[in-house]
């Protein structure tokens, strides 16, 4: 089996979620479906909530930022008070909903909304979230051993908790130690490493970061963050380059934790 070693200086592991401790199957084949499903009712069943209008002020304010790009979709501001205007708007939130999962966006807006539709799903028992056989057993023994652990998704700080409140492995939301979403920063971006860096209280080179996407690696790596890239079943494949480049891991189970002997 293959080891990698974790620097010393390391105190918490940060973990990306789709393609890391979670199937990208589950995401692309259950999580996307139920949105495109059920968007349209959704919103026709909770547009009057304040918490439904928050989300579609962030898609409208999303859409005039993408009016530029090929293809955008715009979401028309409130006016008319008609029936036939109300299903127009969303029609056009629908159009917009998909029209960014299609280019599978990470904006907030989406995953805001994407959040508070799971909520039902997962809280009704209709779905359970996966985890790789290897993340509950080593995310145990890493706590066991002092080190603390933290998500960093793109999906929102709400779907995260969802996913490891309802998993196949139970409740397993103690596990974590906190959790950050794109509200920080993009994950592509160096400026969220360290703004979680500081959020935690620990420096940048305190962490490793643990993702399947290299441009999230390489945002980390330039923050000073240690790095490795996770290879499992259904992740895009990686360059020769970034095969030789990174420090690549397969299962969690090939960390190796200098303290936990
Ligand atoms: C945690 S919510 C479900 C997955 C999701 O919507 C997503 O965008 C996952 O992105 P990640 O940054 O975890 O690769
Ligand atoms: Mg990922």
């Amino acid at each position: 089996m293959v080891v990698l070693s974790v620097p010393a200086e390391v105190t918490v592991i940060l973990l990306d979620i789709e393609g890391t401790t979670t199937p990208i199957a589950f995401v692309k084949d259950i999580l996307f479906p139920y949105i495109e499903k059920n968007v349209k009712e959704y919103l026709q069943t909770h547009w009057e909530e304040e918490e439904c209008q928050q989300d579609v002020s962030l898609l409208r304010k999303q859409a005039e930022e993408d009016a530029h790009l090929d293809g955008a979709v715009p979401i028309p501001a409130a006016s008319g008070s008609g029936v036939d205007d109300l299903q127009q708007m969303i029609q056009a939130v629908v159009d917009n909903v998909c029209w960014q999962m299609s280019l599978d966006r990470k904006t907030t807006a989406l995953k805001q909304l994407q959040g508070h539709m799971w909520r039902a799903a997962f809280t009704a028992g209709l779905m359970k979230a996966e985890f790789f056989a290897d993340v509950v057993p080593a995310v145990r023994k890493w706590r066991e051993a002092g080190m603390k652990v933290y998500i960093y998704s793109s999906g929102s700080v709400e779907a995260q908790k969802l996913l490891f409140g309802h998993s196949t492995e139970g409740d397993i939301l103690e596990l974590v130690d906190g959790h950050f979403d794109t509200k920080i920063g993009r994950k592509v971006e160096s400026e969220s490493y360290r703004k979680i860096a500081d959020s935690i209280g620990c420096s940048t080179n305190n962490i490793l970061f643990l993702t399947d996407v290299t441009r999230e690696a390489s945002a980390a790596e330039e923050a000073d963050v240690h790095v490795a890239v996770v290879v499992r079943p259904g992740n895009a494949g990686l360059t020769d380059d970034e095969k030789t480049y990174y420090s690549l891991i397969t299962s969690f189970s090939e960390l190796y934790l200098p303290s936990s002997t």
